[in-house]
């Protein structure tokens, strides 16, 4: 019997026709299949319609927000039997269906009344196609026998299978294209950041595959208002890349503000960071701004932070997570809002265990890690980093820019630069000083340095003799320990840090030294 056919024609055609128009209008595959399912159920006065649909791999049937899922090639349940005939099957009184023991089928079919009939169709737009899925139809003997004769049931099942392959088309290509939109917005940040990081070569050189992905990094970092800690042995390049974060972040136009926590004595590095107000101690004469407030909306530079004194370090966590500060000796609090980068050659894990450094700040401001790579694991940056001192030089000093001999490279491919690139720095500029201009550099201008570190050495220990002949031992002592400390500087090329290590020296000892023998004046 037709179902349109039936007494209450005109309500059941009406509904057919809604139901069809309700399809077309459907805004998704979901939507369709939704009042598929709903109308057919009214219509034809079923318990149960389900529209079970192919996953993409066409491995299994899925329902729409269910966990259930039935393998197609797991034949111990009814729709792998109906994908594969892809033709109508009824099946009477479900519950009399031994060979049908799938669990998850077995609790699909407990769920509906005894004497239950059960007819699938397979959804499909057209015979050549995969199929979409499964549609359930659960219901008495009579009603699923008005179903099966009903011209209205199959045209409605069309249609849906139609609008259903209609409205999926429209969603893969929608899926495409916002693929296809978000990988190119990928590919031009990807591009973006590779520019922004190439654009820091000139400031961080180095070709090594090291410092290529320490420019990206810093890239990243620099998007990001996230605390950096450069951790890198002396000399690395740990300032040039604090400089180069701050400039290619969106803080750039701000200030820039640096401190060496090591060089400032512990007594002053609290009013130098915080400021002071006047009368806060004697000698403060005036109000003084820190340099935490004149790094507001840029970035401060905590350069070898390792030698912050414990109760300075407290202080400096709080600011960073409060923002709010009280310069020394004032009532009222202050704010400010700057990117902390921080820096440091000393194991800080290290200083964490012996007590002399604090584990939150250090978690604190290492909310981007970067290692800096010391020179000798990246021997192939040396030639780069060398010509391009030269022609800084050369520019710098109005020189023709010149070259370097092959043996001056391979000489300097040989050496261990424990000053890092610093030391490699201070040799190309000696080495361009001994060489006549227009000249390129060559091995002996390169030695030249070594001997004359040697000579130096060598009159220092004369000097050390010599003072055997005096008389004011304290006076003595003092002529040779500044001396040593000369020698050891010239050894590391200046460098406070190794030059205080090497000696076992605090840095602070070697800095009041340098002073009181006014070495680094002359
Ligand atoms: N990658 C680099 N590109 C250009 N110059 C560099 C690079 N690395 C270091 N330099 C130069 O080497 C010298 C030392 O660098 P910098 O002061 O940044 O090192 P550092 O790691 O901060 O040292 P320290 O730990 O002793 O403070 C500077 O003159 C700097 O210009």
């Amino acid at each position: 019997m037709n179902v349109w056919m039936s007494p209450h024609a005109p309500t059941n055609m009406e509904q057919g026709l809604e139901s069809a128009l309700a399809m077309a209008r459907a805004a998704s595959p979901r939507e369709v299949r939704s009042v598929l399912g709903a109308d057919m159920s009214t219509l034809f006065g079923l318990y149960r319609v389900d529209c079970w649909v192919m996953t993409a791999d066409q491995r299994a049937l899925v329902l729409d927000g269910e966990n259930e899922l039935f393998l197609c090639d797991d034949f111990r349940h009814p729709y792998a039997h109906a994908l594969r005939q892809r033709r109508g099957m009824r099946l009477n009184d479900v519950a009399r269906q031994p060979r049908l023991d799938h669990p998850g089928f077995q609790r699909q079919v407990r769920a509906v009344p005894h004497n239950t009939d059960l007819y699938l169709w397979t959804l499909a737009p057209d015979a050549a196609q995969a199929p979409l899925g499964v549609l359930a139809c659960w219901g008495s003997s009579e009603s699923i026998d008005v179903l099966i004769e009903s011209d209205a049931a199959r045209v409605l099942v069309d249609l849906g299978a139609f609008h259903w392959q209609q409205q999926k088309r429209s969603e893969d290509a929608r899926r495409r294209e916002h693929t296809l939109r978000s990988s190119l917005v990928t590919l031009r940040e990807d591009e973006r950041r590779r520019t922004a990081a190439h654009g820091l070569g000139e400031q961080v050189i180095g070709q090594s595959e090291a410092m290529v992905a320490l420019r990206q990094q810093i890239v990243r970092a620099a998007e990001t208002s996230m605390s950096v800690l450069l951790e890198g042995e002396t000399g690395t390049g740990k300032d040039v890349i604090a400089r180069a974060l701050h400039s290619c972040s969106p803080r750039a136009d701000k200030p820039f503000v640096a401190i060496n926590c090591a060089a400032i004595p512990e007594s002053l590095l609290e009013s130098e960071l915080f400021g002071h107000v006047k009368g806060a101690f004697s000698g403060a004469s005036e109000n003084r701004q820190g340099l935490i407030k004149q790094a507001d909306g840029g970035t401060l530079f905590l350069d070898e932070i390792g030698d912050m004194p414990l109760d300075l370090q407290a202080k400096l966590l709080r600011v960073l997570e409060s923002g709010h500060f009280r310069p020394l000796g004032a009532t009222e609090e202050q704010q400010s809002s700057f990117r902390v980068i921080a820096a440091t050659h000393q194991p800080l894990r290290e200083k964490i265990n012996d007590g002399l450094f604090r584990a939150d700040l250090f978690y604190r401001l290492g909310q981007f890690p970067l290692r800096v790579p010391a020179l000798a694991a990246r021997k192939g940056d040396i030639e780069l980093l060398a010509r391009t001192f030269v022609r800084r030089f050369c520019e710098q000093e109005r020189r023709p820019v010149v070259g370097l001999s092959s043996a001056a490279l391979s000489a300097l491919d040989g050496r261990t630069f424990p000053g890092n690139v610093r030391e490699l720095k201070n040799v190309i500029e000696y080495a361009l000083a001994m060489t006549p201009p227009g000249q390129d550099i060559d091995v002996t201008a390169l030695e030249a340095r070594e001997d004359a570190q040697g000579v130096e050495e060598g009159q220092d220990a004369e000097t050390a003799l010599a003072l055997e002949a005096v008389t004011d031992l304290r006076q003595a002592a003092r002529q040779f320990e500044a001396s040593v400390i000369r020698a050891r500087l010239a050894r590391f090329d200046g460098n406070r840090a190794m030059t205080a290590e090497s000696l076992n020296l605090p840095k602070r000892t070697l800095a009041h030294k340098c002073q009181q023998f006014r070495i680094g004046e002359e």
